[in-house]
C-alpha cells in the first residue's frame, strides 16, 4: 500500500471488512473498495506478484503496512493488543510452521492462547473447541500424529482447524492450496465453505485458483494493476473482469463455462 492514502475498517461484530484504498500513481493496488459479511466466503484473486498475500498479511497485523491506515472497531490495529487481535482475526499463513514436533491436538490446541493462563493450561471449554475443530475439518484420525508424519493436504486441514480453535469471527488464510493437487485443493476450499455456512464465519483467503473460487466463492476480489474489481463471481463475469487478466494470445476466459482456455496456436 505504498504512496496512498488508504483506510481500512474492520469491524468484525456486524459488518466484517471494509476496505478502501484511494488511487494513487505508484502503487499496484488501486481504488480497492470491498465489504465481507458475516458468513460469506471471499477470495482475492490475480496474477503473480499483484499484492494478494501483501493485502491478506497487511490486513492480519502480520506485516506492516506501506502507508494508510487499517482501523478495528474504530482503533488502528496497532493500537489492539496482540491477545485482543487474536481473538477477532485469525491467520492462516504459507511458511512452515516451525512446531511440527507437536502432535495435532497440541498444534490446534496453540489456537486457544489467546483464551488460557500463562502456562496455557487448557480448560474443559479450551478442550471443546479444540475437538470441534478438528471434527469440523474432520481429522479426528490424526488427533494423536506428530505434524511431521503428515500430507500437505492433512497439514492444511489441522491449520484450518487451528484457525477454528482460536474462535474468531474472521478467518483469513494466504495460498491455502499450495502444493495440493486438483482433488485436494477442491477439498479443501469446499470445507471453507463448509466452514462458513455452518458457523457464520467469515473467511478470506488468496489463491490462483481462479475457476474453482469462481464456483465457490461469494464474493471475490480481483487485483490488478489499473483496477481492482470486487463482487459475486456472477457479477465479474457479467462486467467481463476475468477476460484481460492474462494476454489473450496465451489465455482466454470463457464466460459461458467461467473457464479459461489454452491458446495452443
Ligand atoms: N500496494 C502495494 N504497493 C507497492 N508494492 C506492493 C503492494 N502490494 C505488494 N507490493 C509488493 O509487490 C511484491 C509482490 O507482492 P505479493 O507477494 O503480495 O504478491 P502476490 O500477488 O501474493 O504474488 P504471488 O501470486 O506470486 O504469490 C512484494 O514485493 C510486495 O512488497
Amino acid at each position: 500500500m505504498k504512496n496512498t492514502q488508504s483506510h481500512i475498517a474492520l469491524d468484525t461484530k456486524n459488518l466484517c471488512v471494509g476496505y478502501t484504498v484511494k488511487k494513487q500513481q505508484n502503487c499496484i493496488a488501486k481504488d480497492i473498495n470491498f465489504t465481507l459479511f458475516k458468513g460469506e466466503l471471499a477470495s482475492i484473486v490475480g496474477v503473480n506478484g499483484i499484492g494478494k498475500s501483501t493485502l491478506l498479511r497487511t490486513l492480519g497485523n502480520i506485516q506492516p503496512g506501506l502507508s494508510g491506515t487499517i482501523q478495528l472497531h474504530n482503533r488502528a490495529l496497532e493500537q489492539h493488543s496482540i491477545m485482543e487481535l487474536a481473538s477477532e482475526i485469525s491467520v492462516v499463513l504459507t511458511e512452515p510452521i516451525a512446531s511440527k514436533n507437536l502432535t495435532v491436538w497440541e498444534l490446534i490446541g496453540l489456537g486457544r492462547q489467546p483464551y488460557t493462563n500463562w502456562i496455557g493450561t487448557l480448560t474443559q471449554k479450551d478442550k471443546e473447541k479444540i475437538k470441534d475443530a478438528i471434527d469440523m475439518v474432520q481429522i479426528t484420525n490424526l488427533t494423536y500424529k506428530k505434524c511431521y508424519e503428515l500430507s500437505d493436504g492433512q497439514l492444511q486441514r489441522v491449520m484450518i482447524a487451528r484457525a477454528l480453535a482460536q474462535d474468531t469471527q474472521l478467518i483469513m488464510l494466504d495460498e491455502p492450496t499450495s502444493h495440493l493437487d486438483l482433488y485436494h485443493k477442491v477439498q479443501i476450499l469446499k470445507l471453507l465453505k463448509t466452514i462458513t455456512q455452518q458457523t457464520n464465519k467469515t473467511i478470506l483467503f488468496t489463491t490462483h485458483e481462479i475457476e474453482i473460487a469462481i464456483q465457490l466463492c461469494d464474493k471475490i476480489l480481483l487485483l490488478e494493476k489499473n483496477q481492482n474489481t470486487f463482487g459475486s463471481p456472477h457479477e465479474l463475469i457479467q462486467k467481463k473482469s476475468f477476460e484481460n487478466l492474462f494476454p489473450a494470445d496465451t489465455i482466454t476466459f470463457d464466460s459461458q463455462t467461467a473457464t479459461f482456455r489454452v491458446n495452443k496456436k
